[in-house]
């Protein structure tokens, strides 16, 4: 938290602004509950004592990659440290062992190849930058040495990520635990081209993402004695029923329907022919067949 004492006339300050949301400045007077700040962008703001917070002057302008480093861990402090990274392509940021993702809204492969998979396999926590594969590498460890299960919760708003990190993660440990060349599909590959078939039928555009995830979803991987992955299971539970019969324009009703539309004749005849029936249970049950 930060410590009020810290200011005084001539300290650097974080104070609101309601077109930035934090703005630094000086502070030029103390009165009472009361500060008055030169703010970097030219005005001078009176602002209550409580709602101004010490600007750490030394950070270094390209950020930290683990906020515990920061001299003082409150709001505009750490949002001023995801903006830094940012400005630098840097969209991962740690806060001990949470990994913070900022969406960057464009494709970076670089980020996730076969060649960063390598890098971040049995690296040491926290030696390379940070990134969800290093997550999944210490989570995978911890399961493998310590012999107990591990999970890894992603949260965050709509639109923020949760369904690309969760993808990335997979992909890691499938990676990891992958078997060689076998005949037929893997287990790893199975899991992985699931995403798109739960995609087609839980996912829809909103007003906020246009793949957003409509249903949360508990994924269970099992390993074998040797660390590879031996079964998987996916749930899927509280899926946006409602999103079926009525959407509020420019929302879109679940891809699957659109899918089905775009498909070519001869599909389309197949699945129309068949039944695309919402079960009672909220699930959707696609069968095939004349
Ligand atoms: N790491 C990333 N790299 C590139 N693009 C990303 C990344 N993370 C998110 N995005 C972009 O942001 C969009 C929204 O992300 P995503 O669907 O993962 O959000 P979400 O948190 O799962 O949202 P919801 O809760 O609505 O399902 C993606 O479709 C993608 O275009």
């Amino acid at each position: 938290m930060a410590n009020k004492s810290h200011i005084a006339v001539g300290s650097q300050v974080w104070t609101e602004d309601p077109d930035v949301a934090w703005i630094d400045g000086e502070v030029l007077e103390l009165n009472g509950d009361e500060v008055n700040i030169s703010c970097s962008s030219g005005k001078v703001v009176t602002a209550k004592l409580t709602s101004v917070y010490p600007k750490d002057a030394e950070a270094p302008t390209c950020g930290v990659d683990d906020m515990t480093k920061l001299a003082y861990l409150h709001e505009p402090g750490v949002l001023q440290n995801l903006r830094s990274r940012f400005m630098m392509n840097e969209i991962y940021t740690y806060t001990g062992n949470i990994l913070i993702a900022v969406n960057p809204f464009q494709r970076l492969p670089h980020l996730y190849s076969g060649h960063m998979m390598d890098q971040y396999k049995g690296a040491e926590f926290g030696e390379l930058a940070p990134h969800p594969f290093a997550i999944a590498d210490a989570a995978y460890r911890r399961m493998i040495n310590d012999g107990i299960s591990q999970a890894i919760l992603v949260s965050g708003e709509s639109g923020a990520g949760k369904t690309e990190s969760t993808k990335m993660l997979m992909r890691f440990l499938a990676y990891m635990g992958g078997k060689d060349a076998t005949d037929g599909r893997s287990v790893e590959q199975q899991i992985l081209e699931s995403n798109p078939v739960l995609e087609a039928f839980g996912n829809a555009k909103t007003v906020r993402n246009n793949n957003s995830s409509r249903f949360g979803k508990f994924v269970e991987i099992q390993f074998d004695q040797k660390g590879r992955i031996s079964g998987a299971a996916v749930r899927t539970y509280l899926l946006e029923r409602s999103r079926v019969c009525q959407i509020s324009d420019p929302e879109r009703n679940y891809h699957c329907f659109y899918m089905l539309c775009a498909a070519p004749a001869e599909i389309y005849a197949i699945c129309s022919g068949g039944l695309l029936t919402l079960a009672a249970n909220g699930k959707y049950l696609l069968i095939l067949g004349k």
